[in-house]
């Protein structure tokens, strides 16, 4: 069986889950400090193997909540909301505080449920967490609670930590709970229940042994939101892990050999794009490509402007355009980076010319090799 240490040598990417009751003081509604001082060196550690890293933490409510005035999660969705945005602002001080002290940069992203169904803000927030990545900073990421109505709210950030796997293509998602992992039945209600370490498949049997929160948890998802997720991730190729992360180093433990539960995906989230961009079928427009990009391309480059001779269609930034050779023929198609405005400005120029044309820097590719395919 395949161990955490060696599944770590094949991670580029991963985001790590932290659940309100690991980083937040129940009953002081204030910050674990040496949990979190803990987490940091865990995502120190990782960062220095040269694997990126996203969290994905809760914890707003829970930190606000006794500044207006409660002992205990609010009901009311208003409350909820007021405690978190009281609630949010300490926590970002908190990451910032504790983070700062080992270098490691972190920005803050709150999103809704809306923000990643959305085409543009979708490819918004996937730029921006791609920018931060790049640039080494740790993005800590929160559903914006404050504005989330209850139609558009995850409400659970086991859900939301499997959407942000899937939106930066990242090979492994840790849900950090206050369970080692999936039992076959609500360890609450049967201690003897037996532990379940590996699921390749999410089958009706599997999805039968998951129960809500426990009542007196700070959580709010239990193990049915946590196998929504995992059905989120391993349908974007990216494998999730639910492991036990009260204690200190939470990560440093796995690596250690400490038990979890690994739900294994069958794909990577490249192949899965890929096969997504494929099966696409309706094209808002085509870029025309001279000899040299249509062989750039062939085999395996990103598609720039420079060799592009012509745009056609009324396209946007994100859109499906197809590629055509100087006979017309369909070489391949795959997303834009720029609308058709943009692309019929900057066709045929360098990239260093990019910015003087538009304005501003844009990406330097017209479609990536990530977001093409060639039939
Ligand atoms: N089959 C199951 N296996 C493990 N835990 C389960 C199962 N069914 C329900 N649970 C409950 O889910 C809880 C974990 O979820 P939750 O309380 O939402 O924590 P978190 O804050 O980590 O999201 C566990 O403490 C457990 O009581
Ligand atoms: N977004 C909310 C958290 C949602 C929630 O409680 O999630 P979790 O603790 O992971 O079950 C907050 O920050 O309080």
């Amino acid at each position: 069986m395949t161990t955490f240490s060696d599944r770590l040598k094949d991670t580029r990417r991963i985001v790590l889950k932290i659940g309100s009751a690991l980083l937040i003081d129940g009953n002081r509604s204030v910050v674990r400090e040496a949990w979190l001082n803990s987490l940091a060196d865990d995502v120190a550690a990782l960062k220095a193997r040269g694997i990126q890293v996203i969290l994905v933490s809760s914890g707003a409510i829970a930190m606000g909540r006794e500044a207006i005035g409660y002992s205990t999660r609010p009901d009311r969705l208003e409350d909820a909301q007021a405690a978190a945005a009281v609630g949010q602002i300490r926590l970002a001080r908190a990451y910032q505080d504790v983070f700062a002290k080992r270098d490691i940069v972190v920005g803050q992203i709150l999103l809704t449920l809306d923000d990643l169904e959305e085409r543009p803000s979708y490819l918004n927030a996937r730029n921006t967490l791609e920018t931060l990545l790049d640039r080494g900073i740790v993005p800590v990421i929160n559903e914006n609670d404050t504005v989330a109505t209850t139609e558009i709210r995850f409400g659970d950030n086991d859900r939301l930590s499997a959407r942000v796997a899937h939106l930066t293509g990242a090979d492994l998602l840790i849900l950090f709970s206050d369970i080692d992992g999936l039992y076959e039945t609500d360890p609450r209600k049967s201690p003897d229940a037996p532990f379940v370490s590996v699921v390749e498949k999410i089958t009706p049997a599997i999805d039968a042994m998951a129960g809500p929160p426990g009542a007196t948890t700070a959580g709010t998802g239990g193990m049915i939101t946590k196998l929504a997720a995992a059905k989120i991730a391993m349908a974007g190729g990216c494998s999730m892990i639910i492991a036990k992360g009260e204690a200190e180093r939470p990560v440093g433990r796995l690596i250690d050999g400490e038990r979890h539960t690994i739900f294994i995906a069958s794909e990577d989230p490249l192949t899965i794009r890929k096969r997504w961009i494929r099966g696409l079928m309706a094209p808002q427009g085509f870029a025309h490509l001279d000899d040299g990009a249509v062989a750039a391309i062939r085999s395996g480059a990103s598609l720039l402007p420079a060799g592009v001779t012509g745009v056609d269609g009324n396209f946007n930034r994100g859109s499906l355009i197809a590629l055509l050779d100087r006979h017309q023929h369909l070489v391949g198609q795959g997303l834009a980076a720029y609308g058709s405005v943009e692309a019929d400005k900057i066709k045929g120029c360098q990239i260093k010319e990019i910015s003087s044309i538009l304005g501003y820097s844009g990406r330097s590719a017209l479609v990536h090799r990530d977001d093409m395919v060639i039939f």
